[in-house]
């Protein structure tokens, strides 16, 4: 930065120094919150090996030295590491590339050996080749070696032999591995809320925990997946997905097409998020499962929670209306609850954590 200042021009710098040295603090953008990230395409590049050095020894009274060529260094290896503090895959980039190994030198110097490219991703993660499961992370501190560097090539010092004193021999070092994979999160969240878009499936994921989606009276107003995490007294954390709200003919790429669909399979179990306030709500729980069994066939039949949202427009306390709109339900847990007023909210952080422990 220093130095980029001396270098700028007069009037360039004039302009500089009557900016204050820190910018105001702006308040925080209540926009779309970085999305959480549980798929990407990533190409792994090991390092290539150094090469081998041809090189003989020339010192003060020795003209004809022997061989000293050092033999290059290792490429590095890509690796992922599973570690419980990632929490998604946002920090994986598309492309990893790990360092190559260093050249052998004269005078008996080796090359040194690249480090190996170290990547962290969330306990449960999944690498895919062309459709096949290669290798699942699943406890901490598990690692998956993607792409294996390049040995590092031999210098002419190694082909010295009784018949060839003075080889000119050296190797090229092996070229790193490239690999393309497909890398998954198997299990994104304890809970998905799917729902219709306006359901409130954003004000209950505000309300349950820290996150901050964007809440809009408007359809679509979610684009991306969201995570939230909800802390429980035992420190124990569960996350809870928002999904992006679902129209009649989603599994046929309508609406936001079928592409966030795709996170539901990630979720453990299903709360259908209904409105209270516009239709019918087993006809409203009917579509949603229509539309999630024509995405994949049994999608319908993971464990489903009813959660009833807006009951404040009801007018009547969420007691009263619990036995009426259980029985719309049997046997599945119903829950009314409004968001935005945080009624009803206790026995469904309670029905996460018993469903969180089996
Ligand atoms: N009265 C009332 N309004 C609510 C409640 N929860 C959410 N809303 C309102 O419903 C509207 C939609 O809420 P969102 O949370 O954005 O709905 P969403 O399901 O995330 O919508 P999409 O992201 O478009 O799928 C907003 O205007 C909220 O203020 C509630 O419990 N009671
Ligand atoms: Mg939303």
């Amino acid at each position: 930065m220093r130095i980029s200042l001396q270098k700028c021009s007069k009037t360039a710098c004039s302009v500089l120094s009557k900016r204050p040295i820190l910018s105001p603090k702006k308040p925080k953008s209540e926009g779309e919150a970085t999305s959480f990230i549980d798929y990407r395409r990533v190409r792994c590049q090991a390092g290539n090996g150094g090469n081998g050095m041809v090189s003989f020894f020339r010192g003060y009274r020795k003209p004809f030295g022997g061989p000293d060529g050092g033999d290059g260094g290792h490429g590095g290896h890509v690796v992922f590491r599973a570690s419980r503090s990632s929490k998604d895959l946002s920090t994986v980039h598309s492309i990893v590339r790990a360092q190559n190994g260093e050249f052998g030198r004269s005078k008996s110097c080796h090359g040194k050996s690249a480090d190996h490219k170290e990547v962290e991703v969330p306990l449960g993660t999944v690498f895919k080749a062309d459709g096949n499961t290669i290798f699942e992370l699943n406890n901490e501190n598990d690692m998956f070696i993607a792409a294996r560097g390049g040995v590092g090539g031999r210098g002419n010092q190694f082909y010295v032999s009784n018949e060839v004193r003075k080889p000119f021999k050296a190797e090229y070092g092996g070229e790193g591995e490239e690999l393309i994979y497909d890398v998954e999160m198997r299990v994104m969240a304890t809970a998905g809320l799917v729902g219709f878009p306006n359901a409130g499936k954003s004000s209950l994921l505000r309300a349950i925990s820290r996150a901050k989606p964007k809440v809009a009276s408007y359809p679509f107003t979610t684009l991306h997946p969201h995570i939230g995490v909800v802390f429980y007294e035992d420190f124990e954390q569960i996350a809870v997905a928002d999904i992006p709200g679902l129209i009649e003919d989603s599994h046929l790429n309508k609406g936001l097409g079928i592409s966030f669909l795709k996170h539901i399979e990630r979720c453990e179990s299903l709360w259908y998020v209904l409105d209270y306030s516009t239709g019918s709500l087993t006809d409203q729980y009917k579509m949603l499962r229509v539309e999630l069994e024509g995405y994949q066939k049994g999608l319908g039949d993971r464990a489903s929670t009813i959660v009833i949202n807006k009951i404040d427009l009801s007018g009547k306390s969420p007691e009263e209306e619990a036995h009426h709109l259980s029985s719309l339900f049997p046997n599945l847990p119903v829950f009314p609850v409004s968001a935005q007023q945080r009624i009803g909210l206790e026995p469904l952080l309670e029905h996460l954590r018993e469903q969180y422990d089996k």
